[in-house]
C-alpha cells in the first residue's frame, strides 16, 4: 500500500478510477464521469436512446443513503424519478490502485456531505398501524421505507401494533437510551400515541428531548409528514426521515376534567371538528366524507355557541405575519437548517425544558381552575370553527394554520362564524387550498399562549384532539414551548408562511 496518495489519483476532492471512471465531490452532489453508466441512464423515448451522451451525472447529497469500500467502493443512494416510486440503487466500482488512505478519507467527506448535521445510522423503534387509512402500512413499510432506512445502515426495531393504545404503553415502557428515533408508519393517530406515552413517563421531559419523533405517511391526512417531510408520499418521507434534523417542536397540554393530555397538532370545535369525527359513519367515501361534511353544514348554517378565554400574544393578522418574518429571518441568520432548538427561536418564554422531570407544570393551572385575569373572555353566539393549530398544513393541500412556527412557543387560533353566506362559506374553505385562506376578511387569525374553550347551549357535539375525539364538556390548552422533538427535513414547517410574510413590518 502507498504511504502518500500519487498526485494523479487525488485531485481536488475528485476520485479517479480505472476505464475513464471519475467521481467527484461538488458542491451539492456527488458528480460521476463513466460512459457505462451515462448509457444506462440516457433518457430514452419508446426504448429509443434520445439526445446526447451525458458526459456527467450528479448525485445530489440528498439522495447518498451510504458509502463504503473494502475491495470495491459501494455508493447506495435513492433514485429520483419524480414519475416513479423512490428505489434504493447502488454504484460499485473496484478502487483498483487506489489506496485505502486516500478512499477513506474520501468517503468520510462523501458520507459528511450527504447527512450534513443529521445523525448516521440512527437506531428507531418503528411502529406500524396496520389498520391506519385504507390498511397498506406493512406493504408501505417493506416496499417504499425499509430498502431506504435498510441502505442507510439504520438500526431497526419494528412492531405492528395490535390495538389501540398500544403506542402509548409502548413508548411510556420504551428503553431511551437503546433508540434515537420513534418512527410511526401510520396516521397522525399513532403520533398522538407516541407523544403521550412518553408524557405519562416520570421521566417524561428527558424522554421528550431525548427521542425523535418522525412519521412515514400511511393514513388519510398524514399532516405530521406534510409539515415535516414536506412530503405526503411514504418515499419522499422515508429518505427525509433519513436525513432529517432533530429540531424541538411546540407541544400542547389539554385539561379536561382531571385529565391530561398532549396534543401535538390541533384541537377543534365546530364545522371542521365534526366534518371530520362526525362523518365515520361515511368512511366509504374516502376523503370525500371530509368534504361533504363540511359542504352539509354549511348548507344548515350551523352554529356552536360557545364562550372563548385566551391570553393572546399577536392578536391581528398584521402582527402574526410580523412575527413569522421575526422568526424565520432568525432561523435564516443561523442558516436554515440544523440542530434546531426551541431556545433559538422562542419569544414568550425561557423555559427549554428541564430534563429528568416530568411534564412541565401548567403554567395556568386546569380548567376547573380561576381563569387568570388577563385572559380575555368572549362570548360567540354564532361560531361556526375554532381551530387551534401547532402545525401549518393539517392534510396535504389543506394549509389552515400558515404562520404556524415550529417551536415559536405560540398556538395559532383560526375563528370564524357559521352564518357566513353559503357560496362565501364554500370560498372561504376553497381558499384553503390556494392559499389565501389567511387573508380572507371572514377569518380572524391570532397567536395565543393558552384558551379556554366552553360549549354552550348544546348537549353535545364534537371536540377534536389530534383527530381523537374527548368529551364535549370545557376544556383548557397550555403551550410548552420546544418541549418535544421531532425529526424535520430542515429544521422548520415546509409550508411558505403566510403570504407576503417576507415584506412585513419588523
Ligand atoms: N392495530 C390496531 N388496530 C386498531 N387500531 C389501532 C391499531 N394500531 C393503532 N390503532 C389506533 O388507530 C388510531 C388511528 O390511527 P392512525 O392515525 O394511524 O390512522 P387513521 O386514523 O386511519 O389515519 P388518519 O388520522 O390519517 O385518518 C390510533 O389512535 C390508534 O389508537
Amino acid at each position: 500500500m502507498a504511504e502518500s496518495a500519487p498526485a494523479d489519483l487525488v485531485l481536488d476532492r475528485v476520485l479517479t478510477l480505472d476505464k475513464g471512471v471519475s467521481l467527484t465531490l461538488g458542491n451539492d452532489a456527488l458528480v460521476v464521469r463513466d460512459k457505462d453508466l451515462a448509457k444506462r441512464n440516457r433518457t430514452r423515448f419508446c426504448g429509443v436512446a434520445i439526445g446526447k451522451l451525458p458526459t456527467e451525472i450528479a448525485f445530489p447529497y440528498y439522495n447518498i443513503l451510504w458509502a463504503s469500500f473494502d475491495s470495491e467502493l459501494v455508493i447506495e443512494y435513492a433514485t429520483q424519478n419524480p414519475k416513479t416510486k423512490i428505489r434504493c440503487e447502488k454504484l460499485q466500482y473496484s478502487l483498483g490502485d487506489v489506496p485505502l488512505d486516500v478512499a477513506q478519507p474520501w468517503v468520510e467527506t462523501l458520507l459528511q456531505r450527504a447527512y450534513g448535521q443529521a445523525q448516521r445510522q440512527r437506531r428507531a423503534k418503528v411502529l406500524i398501524n396496520p389498520h391506519a387509512g385504507p390498511g397498506g402500512a406493512i406493504s408501505i413499510w417493506e416496499t417504499d421505507v425499509r430498502p431506504l432506512f435498510h441502505a442507510a445502515r439504520m438500526n431497526l426495531d419494528v412492531v405492528t401494533t395490535s390495538r389501540g393504545g398500544e403506542g402509548t404503553e409502548i413508548c411510556e415502557a420504551l428503553d431511551i437510551d437503546a433508540y434515537d428515533v420513534v418512527v410511526v408508519c401510520s396516521g397522525d393517530g399513532l403520533a398522538y400515541e407516541v407523544f403521550n406515552g412518553f408524557g405519562k413517563r416520570a421521566d417524561a421531559r428527558n424522554a421528550l428531548q431525548k427521542i425523535a419523533v418522525a412519521h412515514i405517511p400511511c393514513g388519510s391526512g398524514n399532516a405530521m409528514s406534510c409539515n415535516l417531510n414536506g412530503s405526503h408520499l411514504p418515499g419522499p418521507s422515508a429518505l427525509a426521515v433519513v436525513k432529517g434534523v432533530r429540531t424541538s417542536v411546540d407541544l400542547m397540554s389539554v385539561t379536561q376534567d382531571s385529565q391530561r393530555t398532549l396534543s401535538f397538532l390541533s384541537q377543534s370545535v365546530g364545522i371542521i371538528a365534526e366534518a371530520d369525527l362526525g362523518t365515520e359513519h361515511m368512511r366509504w367515501l374516502g376523503a370525500a366524507r371530509f368534504d361533504l361534511g363540511v359542504v352539509q353544514r354549511i348548507f344548515s348554517k350551523k352554529v356552536y355557541p360557545c364562550e372563548i378565554s385566551v391570553k393572546f400574544e399577536h392578536e391581528n393578522k398584521s402582527e402574526v405575519r410580523a412575527h413569522y418574518r421575526r422568526i424565520h429571518t432568525r432561523e435564516g441568520q443561523k442558516n436554515g437548517s440544523g440542530e434546531s432548538t426551541a431556545g433559538a427561536s422562542l419569544s414568550i418564554s425561557d423555559s427549554k425544558p428541564e430534563v429528568g422531570e416530568g411534564l412541565p407544570p401548567l403554567r395556568f393551572g386546569t380548567v376547573k381552575d380561576d381563569l387568570p385575569e388577563d385572559w380575555v373572555t368572549s362570548k360567540y353566539d354564532k361560531l361556526g370553527n375554532f381551530y387551534c393549530g401547532n402545525m401549518a398544513w393539517m392534510a396535504p393541500n389543506a394549509n389552515f394554520f400558515s404562520a404556524a412556527c415550529i417551536n415559536d412557543g405560540l398556538m395559532d387560533l383560526v375563528t370564524n362564524d357559521g352564518d357566513i353566506p353559503a357560496l362565501k362559506y364554500i370560498e372561504l374553505m376553497t381558499s384553503v387550498e390556494t392559499g389565501k385562506f389567511f387573508d380572507n376578511p371572514l377569518i380572524s387569525y391570532r397567536k395565543a399562549v393558552a384558551y379556554r374553550f366552553t360549549p354552550l347551549e348544546q348537549n353535545d357535539g364534537y371536540i377534536s384532539i389530534d383527530g381523537e375525539r374527548i368529551p364535549f364538556r370545557p376544556f383548557q390548552v397550555e403551550v410548552h414551548p420546544g418541549l418535544g422533538t421531532v425529526l424535520s427535513k430542515s429544521g422548520h414547517y415546509e409550508a411558505d408562511g403566510p403570504p407576503h410574510w417576507e415584506i412585513a413590518p419588523k
